[in-house]
């Protein structure tokens, strides 16, 4: 029997965290999730139930229709970023196959508690929610801080650096974590840790909520 996708929704807009922010992407949101809400309690995301059950061909007539829609249709070179939910749990060879035979270029936002096999993406994203993790390796490191007004595994720049360590990636970002029942994102102590840190370190705004988009 064709494997299906648990998909939560696909939707056009721009990607807007990291050093790709910006640039108009279709999103293809997974359902499903192996970290969950105990270990993130201030995930921004509803990933739980799926929308969609789908095997290949109806993922992909709905990423096309969903293209068609923002941007004209599937443009050459038109980013699908691949996200959660953990996306890592479902994304597979057929799947990237076949987007990229339709001109997408691929990008993953995974937690990476475990291995990404990379040849499955064109810019691989990891933000991990643990201190140990297994990708330790990408194109970018984006790490909520998560500071001392949040529980996390981030509570300042020592712990940056731990979590930082053996790793390589091409950009290293610090994300203030958005909660709004305290206020919204941390922007405060997250900016005064990325000029205690230094190079690599940079900020990573949510750009899309400060605009207003999905
Ligand atoms: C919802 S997650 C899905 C992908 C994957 N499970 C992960 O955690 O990277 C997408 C991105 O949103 C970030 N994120 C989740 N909740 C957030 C929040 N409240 N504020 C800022 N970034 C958040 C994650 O760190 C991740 O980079
Ligand atoms: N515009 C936009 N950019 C994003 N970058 C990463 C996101 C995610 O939820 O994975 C996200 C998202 O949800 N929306
Ligand atoms: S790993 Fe990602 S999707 Fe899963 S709960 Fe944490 S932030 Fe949300
Ligand atoms: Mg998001």
């Amino acid at each position: 029997m064709a494997r299906k996708y648990a998909i939560k929704e696909v939707f056009a807009t721009l990607q807007g965290e990291g050093a790709q922010a910006g640039s108009p992407a279709v999103f293809l949101r997974f359902a499903g999730c192996n970290l969950g809400y105990d270990v993130c309690p201030w995930c921004d995301t509803d990933w739980v139930k799926a929308e969609y059950t789908l095997d290949l061909e109806g993922t992909l007539a709905l990423v096309r229709q969903v293209a068609e829609e923002g941007f004209g249709g599937e443009v050459p070179g038109l980013l699908l970023v691949a996200t959660g939910g953990e996306p890592s749990l479902q994304f597979d060879r057929p799947l990237s196959d076949a987007l990229r035979a339709r001109g997408y270029r691929i990008s993953m936002e995974s937690n990476g508690s475990r291995p990404v096999d990379r040849s499955l993406v064109d810019w691989l994203t990891v933000s991990p929610k643990q201190p140990e993790f297994a990708q330790k390796d990408g194109d970018e490191l984006k790490l909520l801080f998560t500071g001392t007004s949040t529980a996390g595994i981030t509570p300042n720049a020592d712990a940056v650096r731990r979590i930082a360590s053996e790793t390589r990636f091409g950009h290293y970002f610090l994300q203030a974590v958005d909660v709004p029942a305290v206020g919204g994102p941390n922007y405060g102590e997250v900016i005064h840790t990325v000029m205690q840190l230094g190079p690599p370190w940079r900020l990573s705004v949510q750009t899309h909520k400060v605009a207003g988009i999905p």
